[in-house]
């Protein structure tokens, strides 16, 4: 089992970074929502450079867990810790290491890909002399490259969130974060981007991608399974459902469709 409850001590582990640090280390978080408790002890430990589902039914609490994760709440009770980074104590360090993409889009319809790419690699500081050819390496890893010139509303949704993505990459994050990017998107297009963000994973980037859709995932994913704030089950996909469908195991365990 390669996703980790905080149970199993982490010294035993060959799933570190080059500094030797987990990609992501979540412990003892805890998030109510006035009287709704949507995240209960959570706790889980990412290896680095591999794709990992953040599983669970509608309501499970994953927004709410990216939420924490993105810096948008505090993590109070619990740790959150990013390559070693301790997100409670150095926010803008944890967070530098971070790519966001959040469910809502967000982007300038009006402009070019180029352009919107450029204006948030102006919110991320990076230097000018850097910014085109961040642009060209971020657009050419989600297969856009030859979009770069196009108008985002001319754009379809898939090639919308794709842009996106690589929106995501140009400040060069070791992890990434995705929040159901494939929401509302035909099949063609999600089997896109599922497998162009799989792909990341060979450059060492570790992702943690959001879902109740489980023909988006490998059995050699790794899984964060979450249910009523707490989590469920950790391991590689493959392990863990053994013969049986991961549908059919995903309703086992949580009484939903996936
Ligand atoms: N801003 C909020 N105020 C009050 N309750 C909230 C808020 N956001 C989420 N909740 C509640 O917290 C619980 C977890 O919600 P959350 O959106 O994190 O789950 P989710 O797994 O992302 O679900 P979905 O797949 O439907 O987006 C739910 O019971 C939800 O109603």
């Amino acid at each position: 089992m390669r996703c980790r409850s905080p149970a199993q001590p982490a010294k035993a582990s060959g799933w570190r970074s080059p500094l030797n640090e987990p990609a992501l280390h979540v412990a003892g978080l805890s998030h109510r929502w006035g009287a709704k408790l949507a995240l209960d002890e959570v706790g889980f430990t990412l290896p680095a450079g591999r794709f990992c589902a953040l599983l669970g039914p509608n309501g499970a609490g994953k927004s709410t867990l990216m939420a924490v994760l993105t810096g948008l709440i505090r993590p109070r009770p619990g740790v959150v810790t990013v390559e070693g980074v301790d997100m409670g104590r150095a926010p803008r360090k944890a967070l530098a290491g971070i790519g966001v993409v959040f469910q809502q889009p967000t982007h300038d319809l009006d402009r070019t890909v180029a352009a919107n790419l450029r204006y948030f690699a102006a919110l991320q500081g990076l230097a000018r002399r850097e910014t085109e050819g961040r642009i060209a390496e971020a657009l050419t890893r989600l297969g856009m490259a030859e979009r770069a010139g196009e108008k985002v509303g001319k754009l379809n949704g898939g090639h919308r969130r794709r842009m996106e993505i690589a929106r995501a990459l140009l400040h060069r994050p070791k992890l990434l974060l995705l929040d159901e990017p494939t929401v509302g998107l035909d099949a063609p297009a999600r089997a896109a981007i599922t497998a162009h963000v799989h792909d990341l994973t060979a450059t060492g980037i570790t992702v943690l991608w959001a879902t109740h859709l489980v023909d988006e995932l490998h059995d050699s994913d790794e899984m964060v399974l979450l249910h009523r704030g707490t989590v469920a089950a950790t391991g590689a996909i493959g392990q863990l459902r053994g013969e049986v469908p991961l549908a059919d195991w995903f309703l086992a365990r949580t009484g939903a469709a996936a």
